[in-house]
């Protein structure tokens, strides 16, 4: 039988492998440079190519998960100049079976496949088997979205979780929105629990105690916190802190009695902090149901290739078309 190809594609890079035929676990991962080609189906025939799937051996059935609306005929990437109608890409590669799916819902349908390896506890708890699991991830956005264990299949629940208003919960927090709100006319979670956020965050930071900032790049506010500097310290604890209020947030109003799992690039850089943050206390710190949140198991996913898992999951799964 052959293998299928399944890909996890962002505004930078391509993660595109093969599975067999009834499996999740990729094989023959490749991560190409989605600027090195001038679209979809070019960086594909290159990656087939590469790991000798082609003639007798090339897919029939594929999966791909792309970061940018995925609804219509016409897939147009918001951070590339890929842009193609899902017919043309099917015909081209002769594929019997294409799915298009989001890339976050992929991390959604990846989480079910993460084994406890790559799993690092935030907080305790019992996970009810039969309730919705909250899937939230800072990378280049913050995507925000649930996954239901269904009676034949995992149920994706895809959400717009990051643009929820920012709701600030001590004085720091208000000092620190009237800055972002002389840049944005809306704060969304999204403006804070993103790479650029935690850059701006840190600014904000800095506009607060009147110094200039040092840091350029979200990587550099996370390097210079681990060096000791006390604006960069301040911006990173906040960040988490909030994260913890957003999806604790986010829990109640999803019934997350599943288990919270925390995804994208960022945290697993993190994972030092943890001991220090606030994290865990702002996600049970919400009044009377503070109980409810306090019992929920909350996780950071560290594997690598949870979209391709998700892809993988998503390519004869009946709740996703
Ligand atoms: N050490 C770091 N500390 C904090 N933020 C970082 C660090 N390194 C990279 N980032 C930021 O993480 C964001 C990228 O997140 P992530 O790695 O989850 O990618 P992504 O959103 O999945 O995108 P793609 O799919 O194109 O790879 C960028 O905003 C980047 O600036």
């Amino acid at each position: 039988m052959r293998p299928a190809l399944i890909g996890d594609i962002g505004g930078t890079n391509a993660r595109l492998a093969l599975v067999a035929p009834g499996e999740v676990t990729p094989h023959d991962i490749l991560n190409l440079p989605c600027a090195d080609y001038p679209g979809v189906v070019e960086a594909i025939q290159d990656y087939l190519a590469r790991v000798g799937a082609t003639g007798d051996n090339a897919p029939e059935e594929a999966c791909l998960a792309f970061a940018c609306p995925v609804h219509a005929e016409r897939v147009k990437m918001t951070n590339n100049h890929w842009d193609f109608m899902k017919s043309d890409v099917q015909q081209a590669l002769n594929l019997s079976l294409f799915k298009v799916i989001n890339d976050f819902t992929a991390q959604a349908l990846g989480v079910p496949h993460v084994g406890e390896d790559n799993l690092v506890e935030v907080q305790p708890g019992v996970a009810q088997s039969h309730s919705t699991r909250l899937v939230i991830g800072p990378g280049t956005g913050l995507g925000v979205a649930g996954v239901f264990p269904g009676q034949h299949a995992w149920i994706p629940l895809p959400t717009e979780g990051g643009h929820v208003t920012f709701a600030p919960t001590d004085t720091t927090e208000r000092a620190l929105l009237d800055v972002f709100l002389q840049r944005h006319q809306r704060v969304s979670v999204e403006r804070i629990l993103c790479g650029q956020g935690l850059l701006e965050l840190y600014q904000a930071h800095c506009t607060l105690e009147g110094q200039a900032p040092r840091c350029e790049t979200p990587a550099e506010v996370t390097q210079a916190a681990n060096q000791g500097d006390a604006l960069a310290t301040a911006t990173l604890l906040r960040f988490l802190k909030i994260l913890g209020d957003v999806c604790g947030d986010a829990t109640l109003t999803m019934g997350a009695r599943g288990g919270v799992y925390l995804c994208g690039g960022i945290l697993p850089r993190l994972l030092a902090w943890l001991p220090k943050c606030e994290l865990h206390a702002s996600f049970v710190n919400k009044g009377r149901m503070g109980a409810y949140n306090a019992d929920i198991p909350v996780w950071i996913v560290t594997h690598p290739w949870t979209g391709l898992l998700g892809a993988a999951e998503a390519l004869h799964n009946e709740e996703v078309f």
